[in-house]
């Protein structure tokens, strides 16, 4: 009878750091980003409509997905962003709840769902809390830039795709404020997992 944990954030608010706490704590961590790319591997049905969708000239020389280029498509065009979201939701969704049950028969007391459009993709009904992994706008984009070494407007166009963070404030069960050190963001997932009573 274990619970799960929904955590989300916006693009490069800390998901993963924490996620990665998280584990270093002993947790299992289903991550809706892996399964994006699990799901569209060569073989994969929804690689197959992909590229029915996008042409062959988003494909690599070896026959993988160019993700950068993907990326720079459906970040600055909706229709083409919906286009994709309604062919890979769905796989993610299978994998994700796959992955879940596979942990939970193993015996794991709780297991965290880190799925970045857990509101905008109305998820909530997959998990039983949901944690927000919090930056500011400024910090967010910052962060974004250096991790992925994109302008400033490419990084912003990433931004606007998703629901703005300071919505999503509103609708979940606890907010971790990742705007300092990772120290002070650890310190507070302890204390919600304590409040929580998974720790
Ligand atoms: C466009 C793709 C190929 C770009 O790949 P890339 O390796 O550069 O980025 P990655 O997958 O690691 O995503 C990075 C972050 O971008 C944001 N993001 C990704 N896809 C979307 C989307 N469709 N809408 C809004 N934000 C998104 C998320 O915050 C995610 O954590 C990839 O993101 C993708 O397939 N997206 C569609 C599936 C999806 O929605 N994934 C996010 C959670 S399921
Ligand atoms: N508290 C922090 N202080 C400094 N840097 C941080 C902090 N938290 C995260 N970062 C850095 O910011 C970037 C984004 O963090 P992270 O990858 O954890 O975000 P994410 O929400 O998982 O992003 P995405 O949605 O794109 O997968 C990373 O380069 C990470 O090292």
């Amino acid at each position: 009878m274990g619970q799960i944990i929904g955590i989300t954030g916006g693009i490069a608010s800390g998901k993963s750091s924490v996620s990665l706490y998280l584990q270093e704590l002993g947790f299992t961590i289903i991550d809706a980003d892996l399964a994006s790319r699990a799901v569209v591997e060569p073989g994969e049905e929804a690689y197959q409509q992909v590229l029915r969708a996008f042409g062959k000239d988003i494909l690599l020389a070896d026959g993988t997905i160019d993700r950068a280029k993907l990326g720079a498509i459906i970040f600055h065009d909706r229709e083409k962003r919906l286009l994709l979201n309604g062919i890979v939701h769905p796989a993610v969704r299978k994998w994700m709840r796959l992955k879940t049950e596979e942990a939970l028969a193993e015996g794991k007391e709780t297991v965290f769902m880190d799925i970045p459009l857990l509101f905008e993709s109305k998820l909530t009904y997959m998990v039983e809390k949901t944690l927000l992994i919090y930056a500011d706008e400024r910090v967010q984009l910052e962060r974004l830039m250096n991790r992925n070494g994109l302008s400033e407007a490419d990084a912003l166009a990433r931004i606007h795709s998703q629901m703005p963070l300071a919505d999503k404030k509103a609708l979940a069960d606890a907010v971790i404020d990742n705007n300092g050190e990772l120290t002070e963001t650890k310190k507070q997932v302890r204390a919600i997992l304590n409040d929580w009573h998974v720790i």
